[in-house]
């Protein structure tokens, strides 16, 4: 494998998922800068997630992934990634409050009785606030609307203070004002040097909101900065003819 440079926060090679017969991503070599917002853009059905769940790896997948310089797990152990899982993936029944589903994102640093200190409390405090979620610390997860559920979930990444931050649909659901605080944390993520990866299953908003992206279709079809990638013939590669006029 070649070496990962100083400015790459994943490496993948030779990246493939398959569900039984179904090969949802084939063969993606790929490089995502840090300091970055990368958005990983495709269809329903072109891998986004897949590619996500590989990078983490929380599915079988063919190929290498290196998060830093290092395997997913140990990246994941070492608190180096945070994600905000797609929301149909989640449990809403469990009983739990927005703050205790914040305070989870701060179990990596607390020890093994996981006893918040005052630095996690200001973290879960801070993450609430940024995420304009603070009011309704107290409530159960399961009674919040599906953009204050995501806010939720963004506020536990963010209070997990990771250098990575890998997103599922993180707009999908939520209204202009619940994107535009995401969009606001997220640009305030690049500027601390952060990196952020998005998967995004349309075009609305991509080109101002990410530098690099990896238009997907089973595979990499292009990446790039959106101005490059984003133009009516890869966008009609990407997603059949007639989509460039919709954007
Ligand atoms: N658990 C699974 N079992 C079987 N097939 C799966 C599973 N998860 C995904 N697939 C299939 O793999 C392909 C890629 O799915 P994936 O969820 O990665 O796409 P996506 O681009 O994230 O889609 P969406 O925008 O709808 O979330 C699809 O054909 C999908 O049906």
């Amino acid at each position: 494998m070649s070496g990962t440079a100083a400015r790459d926060a994943i490496v993948v090679e030779g990246l493939g998922v398959r569900y039984g017969d179904v090969r949802a991503l084939v063969d993606v070599t790929a490089r995502i800068r840090s300091g970055e917002i990368t958005g990983l853009v495709g269809v329903n059905g072109s891998g986004k997630s897949s590619m996500l769940a590989a990078i983490l790896e929380r599915v079988p997948h063919e190929g290498t992934v290196r998060i830093l310089g290092r395997k997913p797990a140990e990246a994941r152990r070492e608190g180096l990634v945070a994600s905000v899982p797609q929301a149909e993936s989640v449990d809403w029944d469990f009983p739990v409050t927005v703050r205790d589903v914040v305070t989870t994102g701060r179990f990596g640093r607390m020890g093994l009785l996981r006893i918040p200190r005052a630095a996690d409390r200001a973290a879960v405090a801070e993450a609430l606030e940024l995420l304009d979620i603070a009011h309704l610390a107290d409530r159960q997860i399961g009674e919040l609307s599906g953009g204050q559920r995501k806010r939720a979930f963004v506020a536990r990444a963010i209070a997990q203070d990771a250098e990575l931050l890998l997103l599922d649909e993180p707009f999908a659901g939520v209204d202009r004002s619940s994107e535009a605080r995401i969009v606001a944390v997220l640009r305030g993520l690049r500027e601390r040097g952060r990196t952020v990866v998005i998967v995004h299953h349309d075009l609305s908003g991509v080109a101002e909101l990410v530098d690099d992206v990896l238009l997907l279709r089973g595979r990499l079809l292009h990446q790039g900065p959106p101005d490059e990638v984003l133009s009516p013939e890869r966008i009609a590669e990407a997603f059949g003819a007639g989509a460039a006029e919709e954007r």
